[in-house]
């Protein structure tokens, strides 16, 4: 049972977390026809493309800033129901673009939804802002420039998600430079869709603290034991990964093997409704379907707290609740 255990979630795609209930409220808001995206109260997809088309359409039927902060209160009011002390939010000022809310009321509609989640429970969250592949690279610059501008105390990191067989990490070079440059966290989708190359791609080009997912390293046992030097760690999503059929079952996922070869590794839900998933089954299936004990998970979710972007004070007082 992990249901008592703190949980910590680093990896959760903001749109990716709308509840179906939300999404079909706010279609029939704005007159938006979504029968093909969601139907019998799940998202509708078939495969890696399908799902990223479906984010998007579901994305946008959410319009205003007042839109954003329900979203985001939603999902973490949720978290903070299963004893979650700290979620970092991945957020795409693109969706805000090009929805015509823009990047500046996106973000102020999110912030708006941590302030209202923290005032009632004191869930910390944090914003790590996304360049979509599929967007392609000056969108992701775009997107880097933004984030590096903002000057906005809860955007702490920089990522690259979106159709990971676009492109190469080294064509987004620039815009993690840019990232750094302004301090930011700075983590990678990769080894999800494409293989053990792309995480190998990540260290090469950029050597980002985290990777998103980055659990098809394990085909290269030589890229598996780099990243347990380096101390990179994964942002690993079991339900996703079963879900997109990146591993067939629990049995072949390699999270077990990962942590015994010494790479750091975490547990996040990635998008939870479209992949029938939530932060707290996750954590169940920890126990569970990988079998490790609570002090195991509870080892998980320290390291969580040491690779979040946040400064060193809240770092603390994190680990303090644990
Ligand atoms: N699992 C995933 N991989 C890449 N991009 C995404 N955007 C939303 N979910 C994603
Ligand atoms: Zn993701």
């Amino acid at each position: 049972m992990t249901s008592h255990l703190k949980k910590v979630e680093l990896h959760c795609h903001l749109e990716g977390a709308a509840p179906p209930a939300l999404t079909d409220a706010q279609a029939r808001k704005y007159g938006v026809d979504i029968s093909g995206e969601l139907r019998d109260g799940a998202y509708v997809w078939h495969d890696f493309a399908s799902f990223l088309e479906c984010y998007d359409k579901v994305s946008e039927v959410y319009r205003t800033e007042e839109d954003y902060a329900l979203l985001t209160e939603t999902y973490l009011d949720e978290l903070a129901g299963i004893n979650t002390i700290y979620s970092e939010l991945i957020v795409s000022p693109d969706h805000g673009k090009r929805i015509g809310l823009g990047a500046d009321a996106y973000i102020s509609g999110i912030c708006e939804g941590i302030r209202r989640a923290r005032e009632k429970s004191g869930i910390e969250a944090r914003l790590i802002v996304t360049g979509e592949r599929h967007f392609g690279p000056e969108s992701v610059i775009g997107a880097a420039e933004y984030a590096a501008k903002a000057g906005n105390p809860l955007i702490t990191g920089f990522n690259l998600a979106g159709e990971e067989r676009m492109g190469r990490v080294a064509d987004y070079i620039r815009a993690f430079d840019i990232a750094r440059d302004a301090g930011l966290g700075l983590t990678i989708h990769a080894g999800e869709v494409c293989g053990a190359f792309s995480v190998a791609d990540a260290l090469d080009a950029v050597r980002p603290q985290r990777i998103g997912h980055g659990v098809r390293a394990i085909e290269d046992l030589d890229l598996v034991k780099r990243l347990a030097d380096l101390g990179t760690v994964l942002e690993v999503c079991p339900g996703s990964n079963i879900a997109l059929k990146v591993f067939p079952d629990f049995v072949s996922h390699p999270l077990r093997r990962l942590k015994e070869s010494g790479v750091r590794v975490t547990i996040s839900s990635d998008d939870p409704p479209f992949f029938h998933t939530s932060l707290a089954r996750e954590y169940e299936l920890a126990a569970g379907a990988f079998g490790f004990s609570n002090t195991e998970i509870d080892a998980m979710t320290r390291t969580a707290i040491e690779a979040a972007f946040v400064d060193e004070d809240t770092r603390k007082a994190l680990l303090a609740r644990l």
